[in-house]
This record gives structure tokens, C-alpha cells and sequence, in this order.
């Protein structure tokens, strides 16, 4: 498939010199969901705002399937749509009307009937007449991204949609990007809730001080970097640790009554087996056992500590 989006030794110096972002090489695969994480201030504002053309680069290029970003920026950006981290809009027009100019905007002819079902399927058909001072917050980041649609973009930048929202507005926007992407729309969110990205990303991308330091698919990154801890109950409560079991990576916990063994789930061998023989040479029995995976917040806290 090609490309939606291909970025090549991209880097952003700002006045005063400081340097967001540094060589960064990524291409964005057409209809995928990629999501972007970092700490804040690791540079992901920075990149959607080069793609989307609000900032010119220091060095390097962003192409849109096949438009040069500065070269052939309408084209470009007609592709986009982008919905950004901070609210602003336009306080006394109405919903509607606010949702018909955005479309009108990258000279699009109005149509009334696709502005009433992104209304509807952002669940704001009924607030259509209201001015946008009359809404609550959630409301207004709704309609930010009905705006960022209404000129039905290939690829859709999400740049912390979901921040400040209530949780049962995070699962309908989460069904709308799903929705989205079944259309064939590419989209590319940032987020600081690992969740999300746990829930609905294909792949990730992780960035740090101004660098990627990884993009991988979601379910490979946890496969890769997950690692499993498998929890016994004991019948008995272990004074301490027999000598037999000193070798295994083993944490005794609640008073001897629970032991957590940590292992890798892409080793060769994983020792299970022979921790559960050695256990039961040494007279040891266990009442339960429970597996545990590490989340993807895990395995994202571990990378930028590796980083630092
Ligand atoms: N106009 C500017 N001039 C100078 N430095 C800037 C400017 N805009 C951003 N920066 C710096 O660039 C770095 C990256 O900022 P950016 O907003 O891209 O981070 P972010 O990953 O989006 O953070 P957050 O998750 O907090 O939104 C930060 O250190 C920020 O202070």
C-alpha cells in the first residue's frame, strides 16, 4: 500500500534556537491508526504542526500522498484535517454554520447533507443552531473535529483528542476514529492515555526529546517488550525463600503466602516448568496461579527511561 504520508529527515529549530525535533524519518501507512506518544514537550505538537504546514522546517521534507508539503502545499493540506490540542473557535457563530465555513474554507462546494452526518455522528445534530459560547467543553472538541471534517480529509490529525474529556465521550470519539478509519481515512492521534492507544492504535510511535525513538505495531511491541509475571498462592506461608528457588527470579510477597515470578515471554524457555517441579521437590504447595502481561504503559515508561 502506498504511503499516506512520508517524512524524511524532518528537524525544527525554534527562534532562540532550541531544537523540538531532530532528523525524524516515519512514513504513515494509508489507513492505519498510528499513534504518537511522549512526555510532554517531546515534540509531538511539533510534528503534526510541520505536516500540517503551520510550521516550516529547519531541515527535510514531508510529502502527502505524492504533494511536497512546501512545494505543493494546497494540494497538501486539502488532504489534511486537523484537529488541534488547544480550543479555538469561533465563539458566536453556530454550530452550523462554523461546520459549513470550515468546508467552504479549502474551497469545497457546501453540502448540506455530509455536514448533517458528521453533526450526527458526533452526536451534535441537536446543538446545530446553538452558538458555540452556549456549549460545554467536550461539545466544543467535538466540534473541532466535525470542523477538521468538513472537507472530508484523507488523513486526520487528532492532536490529544480525547484530553479533558469524560470517559463516556472517550469511547464514542474512540467508536468515530474506528468509524473513520473504515472509510479509508488515515488518522494519526498524540495522546498521553496509553490506553487509547492500547485500545485503538495499529501502530505506535514513541517519541522522546525530539526523536522517535520507536515505531512498531502495537500487538509486536507488546509481544516484543511484554513481559509476563505469573502469581502463586501458596497453601503455606514461606518463612523464606528455600536455597532450591534462590536462582529463579522470583518476589516473595504478603508475608510468604504469594510468590511473583517474572519472565520473558520470547525466551526460548520461559522456566516455568522446572519453577514448578523445583516447588513441588521442595514441598511447596500452591493453592491458585494467575498470569499477568504488562501493558502497554509499561513497556512505554520503560523506553523513556532507557532514553533518559
Ligand atoms: N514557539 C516555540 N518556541 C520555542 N520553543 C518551542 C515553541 N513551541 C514549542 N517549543 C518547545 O518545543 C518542545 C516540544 O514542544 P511540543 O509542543 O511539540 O511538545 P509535545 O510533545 O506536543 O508536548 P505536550 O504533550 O505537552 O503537548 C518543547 O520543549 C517546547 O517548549
Amino acid at each position: 500500500m502506498p504511503n499516506a504520508i512520508s517524512i524524511s529527515n524532518l528537524s525544527k529549530t525554534y527562534e532562540g534556537g532550541f531544537t523540538a525535533l531532530h532528523g525524524i524519518d516515519l512514513d504513515i501507512r494509508d489507513g492505519e491508526i498510528l499513534a504518537l506518544l511522549g512526555p510532554n514537550g517531546a515534540g509531538k505538537t511539533t510534528l503534526i504542526s510541520l505536516v500540517c504546514g503551520i510550521l516550516n522546517p529547519t531541515t527535510g521534507t514531508v510529502n502527502v500522498q505524492g504533494h511536497d508539503i512546501i512545494k505543493d502545499f494546497r494540494a497538501a493540506r486539502q488532504l489534511i484535517g486537523l484537529v488541534p490540542q488547544e480550543l479555538h473557535v469561533e465563539t458566536f457563530e453556530t454550530v452550523w454554520a462554523t461546520v459549513n465555513y470550515s468546508r467552504g474554507l479549502f474551497g469545497k462546494k457546501p453540502d448540506p447533507a455530509l455536514c448533517e452526518r458528521i453533526l450526527k455522528d458526533l452526536s451534535l445534530w441537536d446543538k446545530k443552531d446553538n452558538k458555540i459560547m452556549q456549549l460545554s467543553g467536550g461539545m466544543k472538541r467535538r466540534v473541532m473535529i466535525a470542523k477538521a471534517l468538513a472537507h472530508e480529509p484523507r488523513i486526520l490529525f487528532l492532536d490529544e483528542p480525547t484530553a479533558g474529556v469524560d470517559v463516556e465521550l472517550r469511547k464514542d470519539m474512540w467508536q468515530l476514529v474506528r468509524r473513520l478509519r473504515e472509510n479509508g481515512v488515515t488518522i494519526i492521534l498524540t495522546t498521553h492515555y496509553i490506553e487509547e492507544a492500547e485500545e485503538i492504535a495499529d501502530r505506535v510511535g514513541v517519541i522522546n526529546k525530539g526523536r522517535l525513538i520507536l515505531v512498531e505495531e502495537k500487538k509486536e511491541l507488546m509481544r516484543k517488550l511484554g513481559k509476563k509475571q505469573l502469581t502463586l498462592e501458596l497453601v503455606e506461608g514461606l518463612p523464606e525463600l528455600p536455597e532450591a528457588l534462590s536462582h529463579y527470579d522470583l518476589d516473595v510477597q504478603d508475608g510468604g503466602r504469594r510468590l511473583v515470578y517474572s519472565y520473558d515471554t520470547q525466551a526460548a524457555r520461559t522456566g516455568i516448568g522446572s519453577l514448578l517441579a523445583d516447588l513441588n521437590r521442595a514441598g511447596i504447595a500452591v493453592k491458585d496461579l494467575d498470569t499477568e502481561q504488562s501493558s502497554l504503559e509499561d513497556i512505554f515508561v520503560s523506553l523513556v527511561e532507557e532514553a533518559r
